[in-house]
């Protein structure tokens, strides 16, 4: 049933990404090397360079107490909090709204020297996945990003390079209720999350340079944001 344009190439990616963001670093052949570690999360990395871009895939699985997998995927996707939690912004705009659960975002990032400035422009879009007969509990969420072509933002026409990216946060809700039979508190909710990504830098950047930052903003962007929306989330009801 397409609803908009983009709608097929949304549906046929996002279907790819879940399937392989389910995957865990075992299954997914080998290649996967854990290069950070805090707690429950765990950050891997597989040096991949393309015309001698690093484009290393990113796959980061991280166990959160107290929020849903909705709660994590709403303040993923909602643009009026990206400010909040997304440390190199430099500006971030909605270009086009396609649907409710679906909007063309262009940003541009902070300057890592000596790289040039970086741009993207992607459409992102919310999905709930209903769970299967056989898996129980709450529904899983995603967002996807994925890079995409808009005529009023043509790619490398001012001082940025344009950066190409795959994104998807998979969420899925753990629910342990009271003994007691009291209600469904915080407490009571664990957030099992899986952020898959893929960036092409679009152009040249010293690869050491890259791992680098690769290797510091990856963590502190999980860490940051998921902090962010427990604190977002800690007095309100949970969102399921
Ligand atoms: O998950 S999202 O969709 C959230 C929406 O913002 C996402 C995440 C990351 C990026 C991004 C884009 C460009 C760069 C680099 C590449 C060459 C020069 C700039 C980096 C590097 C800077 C690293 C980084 C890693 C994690 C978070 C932010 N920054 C990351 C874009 C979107």
């Amino acid at each position: 049933v397409a609803q908009h344009r983009l709608w097929k190439e949304i549906d046929h990616l996002v279907k790819q990404e879940v399937s392989m963001a389910r995957l865990g670093v075992g299954e997914c052949g080998t290649g996967w090397q854990l290069f950070a570690e805090d707690g429950e999360m765990k950050m891997y990395r597989r040096e991949e360079e393309i015309d001698g871009m690093v484009v290393d895939p990113l796959k980061a699985v991280h166990v959160v107490k107290g929020i849903t997998g909705h709660e994590l995927c709403h303040y993923f996707f909602s643009p009026q909090y990206r400010y909040d939690w997304e440390t190199t912004l430099e500006t971030m705009q909605v270009v086009e709204t396609i649907a409710d659960d679906t909007l063309i975002f262009q940003q541009t990032h902070k300057r890592i020297w000596p790289a040039s400035q970086r741009d993207c422009l992607f459409w992102s879009h919310l999905r709930r996945l209903p769970n299967d007969q056989d898996t129980e509990g709450p529904d899983m969420w995603t967002v996807v990003n994925h890079s995409t072509e808009h005529t009023d933002y043509p790619a490398n026409t001012g001082k940025c390079v344009r950066i190409f990216l795959t994104v998807c946060l998979l969420c899925q809700t753990q629910v342990d209720p009271p003994k007691d039979g009291a209600p469904i508190s915080r407490d009571n909710i664990t957030c099992k999350i899986t952020y898959c990504s893929v960036v092409n830098p679009g152009g040249w950047a010293p690869a050491s340079v890259l791992r680098a930052v690769y290797k510091r903003e990856y963590p502190k962007f999980l860490k940051r944001f998921t902090s962010y929306v427990i604190n977002q989330t800690k007095n309100k009801s949970i969102m399921f």
